[in-house]
């Protein structure tokens, strides 16, 4: 192990979150409540949004992140994330954002899932989130999360991004969108992935 696999952000660090993905920011602004890091988006500072022209999470993941910590010269942290349909061999997964279009319409692409599964009774999916965290020398960590659940139909729910209308968590009658924020960011793909993060390289958090 070298020196940099162990490195930590301290108290009073900037933090570029490498998305531009307004779900995402508010998802990692409340997880990082209290461990006296500052975040600021990719978005806000400007930054271009990489393409995404890696053939898994973790190296998309790899690859935004890379990108806004070069060109912040501050350490960024970036998910890749997707919905997987087990009726559709794993689609969207990698390509859940390109699936909505450049106009972000989720419910055409919730509609193409939907008409993908037909009538096939497996309505089990996944999400899977892929956080990486890029040091501006280039030194990267990546931390994996994810939760299981199927898909809902209608779609049902107000409140969180993209797919959570249609995701039914194991062992919940209610869709994402119908969660409150706090108790989606406690148990999604994102949370999981981050409580990793979290352990490995934030400083302790202060309530
Ligand atoms: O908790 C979630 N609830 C609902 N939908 C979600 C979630 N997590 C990922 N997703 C879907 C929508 C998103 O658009 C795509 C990720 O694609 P992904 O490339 O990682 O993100 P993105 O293009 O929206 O923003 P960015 O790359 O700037 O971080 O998967
Ligand atoms: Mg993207």
């Amino acid at each position: 192990m070298t020196i940099s696999d162990t490195r930590r952000l301290a108290a009073g660090d900037t933090l570029v979150l490498a998305s531009h993905n307004a779900g995402k920011l508010a998802e990692f602004s409340a997880l990082l409540a209290g461990h006296g890091v500052t975040l600021v988006s990719a978005g806000q500072l400007g930054l271009p949004e990489p393409e995404e022209t890696a053939d898994s999470f973790a190296g998309n993941a790899a690859l935004k992140a890379r990108a806004a910590a070069t060109a912040s010269n501050l350490p960024a942290l970036a998910d890749d994330s997707g919905l997987c349909v087990a009726a559709l061999d794993g689609a969207p997964g990698i390509y859940s954002a390109r699936w909505a279009g450049p106009a972000k319409d989720f419910p055409a692409a919730m509609a193409r899932i939907h008409a993908g599964i037909g009538g096939n009774p497996d309505r089990a999916a996944w999400f899977i989130s892929v956080l990486c965290l890029a040091w501006p020398d280039g030194t990267l960590r990546t931390f994996e999360g994810r939760i299981d659940g199927r898909i809902a139909w209608p779609p049902r729910g107000g409140n969180g991004h993209g797919y959570d209308p249609v995701f039914q968590p194991v062992g919940e009658a209610r869709t994402f969108a119908e969660m409150p924020e706090a108790e989606k960011n406690a148990i999604s793909h994102r949370a999981l992935a981050f409580v990793r993060f979290r352990d490995d390289c934030l400083p302790p958090a202060h309530p």
